[in-house]
């Protein structure tokens, strides 16, 4: 049975050893095994802290967490009843079913559309629905972020996917291509930089937005990587809080930011606006090297 679904998770199996799991709190993407690319065995291919809360009390130290519907701290007045980062790595989502099955490939489906808590908080309509596929060698996720209404009122958003990459030690880890591109240090209180390097990497605390980004990443680590693609996503957010930060997070397990980068594509430099009727949408599609 390549789809088990319980109240709590729903996991994808093919008959290759690929295999994936989202909790419906949150569509959280919580582990992706996929086969070497020797033909060797499989990996996990998603850091997820061994600190971290799975049964909904807090959002998940680990996988892809969903930023939505704003990046960061709250600045707008509406986003201020909310935690950083927002509502949709909180929320249960709903599972909608498998959308597509093949042999070599399986897409499933979560929503969220506004809960009754959400309502009294966030006085705005919207559908998210998220596809999450995977396929022999790759997993692949889709965002989509709809405005149902029928009368005039805008949706204004952002939103990210806060992939974090299994990758050590992560003094090897290096990102590419981020040169000339400016991006916001928040390490640094928020000074905006042109990126200089060839290869950025994580050896110091970093936490980078990247604006005017290229939709494809190289994340490269001794003896590993994986590539990215993305479209939709005009921002990209790299960041490890290494030990100065890490020791400090209560759920990040031990040594944790030694194992991972986050490496998010993002719409959160700006805010996308929808119209009644409109959809945005985000994707991104990881192989493994
Ligand atoms: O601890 P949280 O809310 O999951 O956020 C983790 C990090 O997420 C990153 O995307 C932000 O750029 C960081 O500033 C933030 O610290």
């Amino acid at each position: 049975m390549p789809v088990t679904v319980s109240e709590s998770k729903v996991s994808v199996e093919l008959a290759n050893g690929s295999a994936v799991e989202i909790l419906v709190f949150g569509a959280n993407v919580i582990s992706w095994r996929s086969p070497n690319v020797d033909g060797h065995g499989v990996k996990e291919r998603f850091f997820l802290s061994k600190k971290s809360a799975l049964d909904g009390s807090k959002a998940v130290r680990g996988g892809i967490p969903i930023v939505f519907p704003f990046f960061g701290s709250p600045n707008r007045e509406e986003h201020k009843v909310f935690p950083s980062h927002g509502f949709g790595r909180t929320e249960k989502w709903k599972y909608d079913g498998i959308v597509s099955e093949t042999k070599s490939s399986t897409s499933v489906k979560f929503v969220l559309e506004p809960s009754a808590h959400i309502k009294v908080k966030f006085p705005f309509q919207f559908i998210l629905q998220y596809i999450v596929t995977i396929s022999l060698h790759e997993l692949s996720t889709t965002l989509r972020v709809t405005n149902p209404a029928s009368s005039t009122s805008t949706l204004t958003h952002q939103a990210l996917l806060h992939n974090y990459i299994a990758a050590h030690p992560s003094s090897s880890i290096t990102i590419a291509p981020l040169t000339d591109l400016t991006y916001t240090d928040k390490v640094k209180g928020g000074v905006e930089v042109v990126e200089q390097r060839a290869l950025v990497d994580v050896k110091e605390s970093t936490d980078s937005v990247y604006k005017g980004a290229p939709g494809e990443y190289h994340v490269r680590w001794t003896g590993g990587g994986v590539d990215i693609k993305t479209t939709g996503f005009p921002d990209v957010v790299v960041w490890n809080p290494q030990k100065e930060i890490g020791s400090k997070m209560a759920d990040m397990e031990d040594g944790g930011w030694e194992r991972y980068v986050c490496v998010e594509p993002g719409f959160v430099s700006a805010w996308n606006t929808l119209a009644p009727g409109e959809t945005w949408v985000g994707t991104q599609i990881f192989r493994p090297l």
